[in-house]
């Protein structure tokens, strides 16, 4: 059986439904299940102000007043891709209001890939061809290997710098914030509609700017290992209703240490591959043994996780006033779990095969300097954090998260659950000082997952065990019913900041 992560809703009929195996129970339907953000999928919008984007409003007047509206570029392809775009995270920042700072490439005030945002993914024009990293913007992809080779990264951080000719990003993530300061000032600048290098440069652009519905996303980074936090209360309090009873939900260590479990790198993958439904041992029921078969409980995490720039050595850790320094921004991603296999299986060491069968996250990584004009205050810790864990700005992002569900074999994908990054209880901060306290090394491109994200009503809630209390009421979704994921649905998630 398969789940197929579907990238749009727009290419519902043309996406491949890829043959699994199939499994000793002998039934063969596909499951598809979607999970990006793009404009139908998991769309990230963001405030049309850059106000903590380094190019800052001297290029907003500098555009306003002196460049007339420039034609779009369009470079035409034909697409060795069957299936269209899936940019599962993307920023859409309005750009409505003068003083903005606008770009030469036309981009639709629906596009989620304004100049503020830049998100930076890994893409390949043609089968056969190599992977390169590029920014999103309008409908393109910008070429950063291109961009590299002509020189145009001219600051003294990039200059000498292969990072731009890569498979994937690490080595520019590696490089640490100063780089990637100027990468994004190089590029608003370049992209801006009032610099001519790229936009009077037609053979350069016609190598450089690549339309998005003709490229192929990849992983954007090699992920040596990943670990997933549990970082909402309002997601703990509910398994420890579920699962301890209302005496004492949250256990209490969870509001002293930033709980987690180590979780399995080679399992990730991008946005539109499939996901098989796992076999394992379910949980017994009464006096029952454990069943062996498809898990019955296949449940979706709404989550994000960091992507780890420079690491720390081992024996080090990294000062938690100091963490941000260590992320290079964040990717929507969905800790796929088998609800059954986890119960059964996770004391007393936590989750194992119930979540290792896959795990999904969006193509494009959104930075915190695109996220800063949206930091909101964390939530306040009660007790106080140990003071390792004490930090001088504790800070959050307000980005509204939203799932649907598409049930199999319908078209309209119906809204589960509406919720909020700014409800987590632990900051992403928090989580990546806690990971190194005892040493540990993060290396560049792992991955931190924030657990999944609750908010405090029950329409907020990250998971469908929480939504459906474990299976006891179920969701209506347009004519049907749902407890936990069936064969042939698709999930979708959406991010979004905005004013
Ligand atoms: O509180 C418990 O006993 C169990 C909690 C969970 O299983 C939640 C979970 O899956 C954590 C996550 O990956 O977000
Ligand atoms: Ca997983
Ligand atoms: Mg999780």
């Amino acid at each position: 059986m398969v789940i197929l992560l579907r990238e749009s809703l727009e290419n519902n009929r043309n996406v491949k439904v890829h043959k699994g195996w199939e499994s000793s129970c002998g039934k063969s339907q596909s499951m598809r299940t979607p999970f990006s953000l793009s404009k139908d999928y998991i769309q990230f919008l963001i405030d049309p102000f850059n106000r903590g984007g380094p190019i800052g409003y001297y290029w907003e007047f500098f555009i306003m007043f002196s460049t007339p509206p420039l034609p779009s570029v369009m470079s035409p392809m034909s697409s060795p891709f069957p299936l269209p775009h899936f940019f599962p995270f993307s920023f859409f920042l309005y750009s409505h209001l003068a003083m903005v700072l606008k770009s030469f490439i036309e981009v639709h005030p629906d596009s989620h890939f304004s100049i503020q945002n830049l998100p930076y993914g890994v893409f390949k024009h043609e089968p056969d061809s190599q992977p390169r990293p590029g920014v999103a913007i309008g409908e393109y992809v910008l070429d950063l290997s291109v961009i590299a080779l002509a020189g145009l990264f001219d600051g003294p951080y990039l200059r000498n710098s292969d990072c731009f000719n890569q498979p994937n990003l690490n080595t520019f993530l590696a490089l640490g914030r100063p780089a990637w300061k100027e990468a994004r000032t190089t590029l608003q600048k370049l992209l801006s509609a009032a610099e001519p290098i790229l936009r009077d440069n037609a053979s350069l652009r016609e190598k450089a700017i690549v339309p998005m519905d003709k490229v192929q996303m990849l992983l954007p980074i090699a992920i040596g290992d990943y670990t997933d936090f549990f970082a909402s209360k309002h997601h703990a309090k509910n398994c420890g209703l579920m699962f301890r009873g209302p005496e004492n939900p949250i256990n209490p260590n969870w509001f002293h240490i930033p709980i987690a479990y180590h979780g399995r790198a080679s399992s990730v993958v991008i946005s539109g591959t499939d996901i098989i439904r796992p076999r394992g041992q379910g949980h017994p029921t009464a006096n029952s043994l454990p069943y062996f078969g498809s898990s019955r409980k296949l449940d979706f995490e709404l989550e994000m996780a960091a992507v780890v720039g420079p690491g720390n050595e081992l024996g080090k850790p990294v000062d938690v006033n100091e963490a941000a320094d260590h992320i290079f921004g964040l990717v929507l991603m969905n800790d796929w779990s088998a609800r059954d296999i986890q119960a059964w299986e996770y004391v007393p060491l936590g989750p194992f095969l119930g979540k290792s069968f896959g795990t999904t996250i969006s193509p494009w990584i959104v930075t915190l300097d695109a996220l800063e004009p949206f930091a909101s205050d964390a939530p306040e810790q009660n007790p106080p954090p140990l003071p390792y864990l004490a930090e001088k700005e504790s800070k959050n992002y307000d980005i509204s998260l939203q799932v649907s569900v598409v049930p199999a074999g319908q078209k309209d994908a119906s809204v589960v659950t509406r919720s909020n990054f700014k409800h987590l209880y632990w900051t992403i901060t928090q989580q990546l000082a806690h990971h190194t306290i005892n040493g540990c090394n993060l290396r560049p491109g792992d991955l931190l997952g924030t657990g999944t994200i609750s908010g405090p009503e029950s329409e907020s809630y990250g998971c469908l065990l929480e939504l459906t209390w474990n299976g006891q009421k179920p969701l209506s979704l347009g004519g049907t019913n749902r407890t936990f994921l069936e064969d042939g649905d698709e999930v979708v998630f959406t991010g979004c900041c905005k004013v």
